[in-house]
């Protein structure tokens, strides 16, 4: 559904990666694997339409997206959930947080009504946010405020706010970074169900354990390229690039 073919990037003079092919189709997990400062968060920033290509298409289904009006490229980015390294939440509850992504993308008439009844004590969101922090194990949570959380639970909340909306495609940039196992195990566990609610999904992610538990297919970013797509078993067990064998044992270090 989503298709980046042959992306050159570069930030200034300096060029990041040359001619990286990646797609996601609908209730798949794609990780992305490959040591820092390769060009992960820039490809996924590609991806989420916040960027555009220095060359190289990005398609959503067959509209290459950086070929069409401004507003058609909105529509495209809202179906696009992006949660960043770090969680990124303003001061208000786990719930008023959660719920903000499904706020920007109510017409304004709601979104004043929204407001007037968040004023008079009598919002109720509309179910989908509590359902997403219920699905990352914060349904109990929901009218705490956000400044009493742990990390891995503001982290959580920021996935939840993805979630919630329903997006087509989540973009996930190291969503487990820092995170101790149990946190973990309940982000892992939702990227699941994202994929089972037919979302397609992309992970980046240093943790290769992560992607072998979680990614439906691998693609492997080393010295500035994908060196390597394909099915999670076939990376792991099999590579057809020996380098991608020697990231994997360990051995190429960098
Ligand atoms: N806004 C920017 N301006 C200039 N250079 C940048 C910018 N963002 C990233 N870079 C550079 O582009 C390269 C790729 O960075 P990027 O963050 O995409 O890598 P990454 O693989 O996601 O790394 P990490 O795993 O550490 O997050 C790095 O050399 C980085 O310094």
């Amino acid at each position: 559904m989503l298709d980046a073919r042959n992306i050159h990037h570069g930030y200034g003079s300096e060029t990041v990666f040359e001619s990286v092919s990646l797609s996601v189709t609908p209730g798949e997990v794609v990780a992305i694997i490959g040591p820092s400062g390769v060009g992960k968060s820039t490809l996924l920033r590609l991806l989420a339409l916040f960027d555009s290509p220095d060359r190289g298409t990005i398609e959503y289904g067959d509209t290459d997206v950086w070929d069409v009006s401004e507003q058609r490229r909105l529509e495209f980015r809202r179906r696009i959930g992006m949660v960043f390294q770090e969680a990124s939440l303003f001061d208000a509850s786990v719930r008023r947080n959660a719920e903000y992504g499904l706020r920007v993308r109510q017409p304004w008439t709601d979104r004043l009504r929204h407001e007037f009844a968040s004023l008079v004590g009598r919002t109720n969101g509309t179910g989908a946010e509590i359902e997403a922090l219920e699905t990352v194990g914060l349904g109990e949570k929901v009218d705490q405020d956000v400044s009493s959380l742990s990390g891995g639970e503001a982290q959580r909340v920021a996935f939840a706010r993805a979630l919630a909306y329903d997006p087509e495609i989540l973009l996930l940039d190291e969503p487990t970074s820092d995170l101790d196992p149990r946190n973990t195990a309940l982000i892992e566990d939702a990227v699941l169900e994202a994929r089972d609610r037919d979302i397609g999904v992309v992970v980046a992610t240093h943790d290769m354990h992560q992607a072998e538990r979680i990614a439906d297919r691998v693609a492997v970013f080393l010295e500035n390229d994908i060196i390597e797509v394909g099915r999670t078993e076939d990376v792991f067990d099999d590579p057809d690039d020996e380098r991608t064998r020697k990231f994997i044992d360990g051995e190429l270090i960098y």
